[in-house]
């Protein structure tokens, strides 16, 4: 989206004068994680907008405050003049000047959101194709910043799989209102041209400072250099286990069971007659349905192995997929736990993602135990995953990009399929219901007192 670098570097004044108050220079302070940030680059239609969103979701689901600054939003903020893609001939000065004004104004966006916003790790999303804009990036974050920097570059030589993408993403852009899709594909590729002319891929000997992955045709190869910390191993490990074949993901719960119907949370019950009647429908709407390789998952308590022994397909047992646990609450009522700790009871309507029971867990303790269940859906292709109401309010919040204070309300009715479908950069999702009566088992958020 830039490469506005002209000879003369005209930094924005906020990043020339912000001086940082202390620790002096060299020295970070070590009570506070290390801001970091993330650089795409790549040509464009490499899908880094894809990566960096990807990326942001399951680094906010993991509870790390993560957020995109995506170049071309701030350069159509600036600017409504893009009429063709002579914008991006790199002789056209004027816009040159308005796109390097723009990556400084992104940069800058970047350090006040870490340094006055909580935040902890961001992207910018740009195509950062030229060494000169990437040393400009390293001044100003590592050395002026001190911050940690790590590059992902996209590249991808395959004709279909760029065409692909602009047809998916490109097209229906603001960019390209009131154009056929056939004119915008056509712009498009030249504009990428245009891009071209300047390249310079990542280099190993000239860019040895710095730490970087190149990631091959959507994840085919990658090579890693010189990765550093935590954050950075997680990032290129969700990176190399992600994938764009098209799959579709079918999440369900359990069929109704014997303690549903009591009202009692937790425990190991059996399915009632009418948990056992979904298990068969969804037997059926499974069949009809005709998925190709499709895999099943469930946890390890009799009312999900239940529900799903009358399907055709592979199916393995996942721990991680077991509900809740709610310590010293399990196997009694709402009622009962109010009247017997009303302080817990109350606690937990107060930060019910935080609340943690006593000898037992909370959403937040679901979401790390239910993280590598996350990052082998990544790598799958179709899979029907019967777990519980809880659990499936973490995947459910993890796919469709919910936060925290959502997550522990999200509706996950009995006796429903949830049919969720990878779409560019998001989720389409379906909700089916078998129609097999039921109980209801959620409770809503407490009105505030
Ligand atoms: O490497 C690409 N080249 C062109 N396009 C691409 C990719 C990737 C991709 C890149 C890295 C990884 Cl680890 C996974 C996927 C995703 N996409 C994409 C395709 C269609 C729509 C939106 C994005
Ligand atoms: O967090 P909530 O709303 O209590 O829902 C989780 C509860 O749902 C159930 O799966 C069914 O009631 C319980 O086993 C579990 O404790």
């Amino acid at each position: 989206e830039e490469n506005g670098m002209s000879a003369s570097s005209s930094m924005s004044t906020s990043l020339l004068t912000k001086t940082k108050p202390f620790p002096i220079r060299g020295e970070r302070a070590n009570y506070v994680n290390t801001p970091h940030v993330i650089v795409m680059v790549g040509l464009p239609a490499r899908g880094k907008t894809y990566m960096a969103k990807k990326l942001t979701r399951y680094l906010n689901w993991i509870g790390i405050k993560t957020k995109v600054f995506n170049l071309g939003e701030y350069r159509r903020r600036a600017t409504h003049m893009y009429k063709n893609h002579n914008f991006f001939r790199s002789d056209n000065e004027e816009a040159m000047a308005l796109r390097e004004r723009c990556a400084m104004d992104a940069l800058d966006d970047v350090c006040d959101w870490l340094d006055n916003s909580g935040g902890e790790v961001a992207v910018f999303d740009a195509t950062n194709t030229t060494m000169h804009r990437r040393r400009l990036i390293y001044n100003i974050i590592v050395e002026k910043m001190e911050y940690k920097l790590f590059y992902v570059e996209s590249i991808c030589d395959d004709p279909s799989i760029i065409e692909a993408n602009i047809r998916e993403v490109k097209v229906n852009s603001p960019d390209y209102r009131g154009m056929t899709s056939e004119e915008a594909l056509e712009d498009f590729l030249q504009r990428i041209e245009h891009y071209m002319e300047q390249y310079q891929p990542l280099d190993e000997a000239l860019e040895d400072h710095l730490s970087f992955m190149k990631v091959y045709n959507t994840g085919q190869k990658v090579v890693v250099h010189k990765h550093e910390g935590h954050i950075q191993a997680r990032i290129v490990y969700y990176l190399m286990n992600t994938h764009v074949t098209p799959r579709t993901i079918y999440l369900a719960r359990h069929g109704e069971s014997a303690y549903n119907q009591m009202g009692k949370i937790g425990g190991d019950s059996d399915l009632s007659e009418r948990g056992r009647k979904f298990g068969n429908a969804l037997a059926e709407y499974i069949k009809e349905q005709k998925i190709p390789k499709l895999r099943v998952w469930t946890s390890w308590m009799k009312r999900t192995i239940q529900t799903a022994e009358g399907i055709d397909a592979p199916q393995e047992r996942w721990k991680a997929l077991n509900e809740i646990d709610a310590g010293i609450c399990e196997e009694m009522t709402y009622a009962e736990i109010k009247t017997k700790f009303p302080e817990d009871f109350a606690a937990r309507d107060q930060n019910k993602f935080s609340y943690r029971y006593p000898r037992g867990e909370s959403y937040e303790d679901l979401v790390a135990r239910l993280e590598p269940v996350i990052m082998e859906l990544e790598r799958q292709g179709n899979v029907l995953l019967i777990a519980h109401q809880a659990v499936l309010r973490c995947l459910l919040a993890y796919f469709l990009d919910k936060p925290s204070d959502e997550l522990a309300y999200i509706e996950v009715p009995l006796h429903n399929v949830i049919k969720l479908t990878p779409v560019a950069y998001g989720c389409e999702v379906e909700y089916i219901s078998l129609n097999v009566e039921c109980v209801n088992t959620h409770r809503p958020r407490p009105e505030v007192g």
